[in-house]
């Protein structure tokens, strides 16, 4: 049971034992998630109303956002971010037992696209003609390695998911970069902060920002400026193609203040009048997974 005082569904990145498996047992328990084959299936099941949350990965800190993520959200969903919640990437081979002592006869590798990029060094080092396989998810790959026995194929991902789907862990901690974190965010149809114990002092709010038809020179600056004199502090700004032509972008900019806040409305009407289309994901606090040592 949440905080709330009920068990709210969620659909999540699955299968069991993902990431996002683990960021979603993080903020809500293990009871009501819902596992998803992909990310726009996560999407879809909050959009439609079958479950209260979706929960799927945002932004690597080694690879950068998840396109996946950004195309679903910022291209025409209706829905907004209640919480986000960053944990600790480490990043496992593992095989099934039978294979533990033949790695050389490897015939490809499976993972996720952003854990075979986060272990792309080691990849090219030690299995350099192996074929790299991309699937929906870490734990996809090492479910489809157990359910294929037969085959010496290897799966990257957490250890949870060695566990729960009975791997052999052949090489431990495999990411080129030892500061790999992630961050997921909580999706709904409603604004408002998902409340549960531990998070960031500071709220955040996301925008998504459109620049006027006119394309003037200067107009990024005047946008930052309108944050900047009022000392709001931004902690991302990307940009993002449109998809209606090259040269064509939007910005993803997060803030770190309340859109609530007199400053945060001063700052929304002033885009306003520069003729810049902003869009909010709603305010929203911040959550942290330690690492376990
Ligand atoms: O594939 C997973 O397990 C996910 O949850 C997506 C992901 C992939 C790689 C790093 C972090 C999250």
């Amino acid at each position: 049971m949440s905080e709330q005082g009920y068990t709210p569904t969620v659909a999540y990145l699955g299968p069991e034992a993902s990431f996002t498996h683990v960021a979603a047992t993080h903020l809500f328990g293990t009871d009501g998630l819902v596992p998803q084959p992909t990310i726009p299936d996560c999407i879809e099941a909050v959009t439609e109303g079958r479950v209260a949350y979706a929960i799927v990965p945002l932004e690597n800190a080694l690879e950068g956002s998840v396109p996946m993520t950004i195309d679903y959200l910022f291209h025409g969903s209706e829905l907004f971010i209640n919480a986000e919640i960053s944990i600790p990437i480490e990043q496992h081979m593992m095989v099934n037992e039978k294979w533990k002592d033949s790695l050389e006869q490897l015939e490809s590798v499976r993972s996720h696209p952003h854990a075979l990029a986060q272990c792309h060094k080691y990849l090219q080092y030690h299995y350099r003609r192996i074929p790299l396989i991309q699937t929906t998810s870490t734990a996809a790959a090492a479910k489809y390695i157990s359910e294929n026995p037969e085959l010496c194929i290897a799966a990257i991902g957490n250890s949870l998911a060695a566990k729960k789907y009975g791997l052999h862990i052949a090489e431990k901690n495999i990411h080129d970069f030892h500061f790999n974190h992630t961050r997921f965010v909580v999706l709904s149809m409603r604004k408002g902060q998902l409340e549960v114990h531990g998070h960031s002092e500071l709220p955040k709010t996301t925008f998504m920002v459109k620049l006027p038809e006119d394309d003037r020179s200067g107009v990024l600056h005047q946008i930052l400026s309108v944050f900047a004199w009022r000392k709001l502090n931004l902690s991302k700004i990307e940009s993002r193609p449109m998809k209606t032509g090259l040269g064509n972008y939007f910005f993803i900019i997060d803030v770190l203040e309340n859109e609530e806040h007199p400053m945060m409305k001063g700052a929304l009407e002033e885009l306003a009048a520069l003729n810049v289309t902003v869009r909010s994901f709603g305010t929203y606090f911040s959550y942290e997974q330690k690492p376990s040592r």
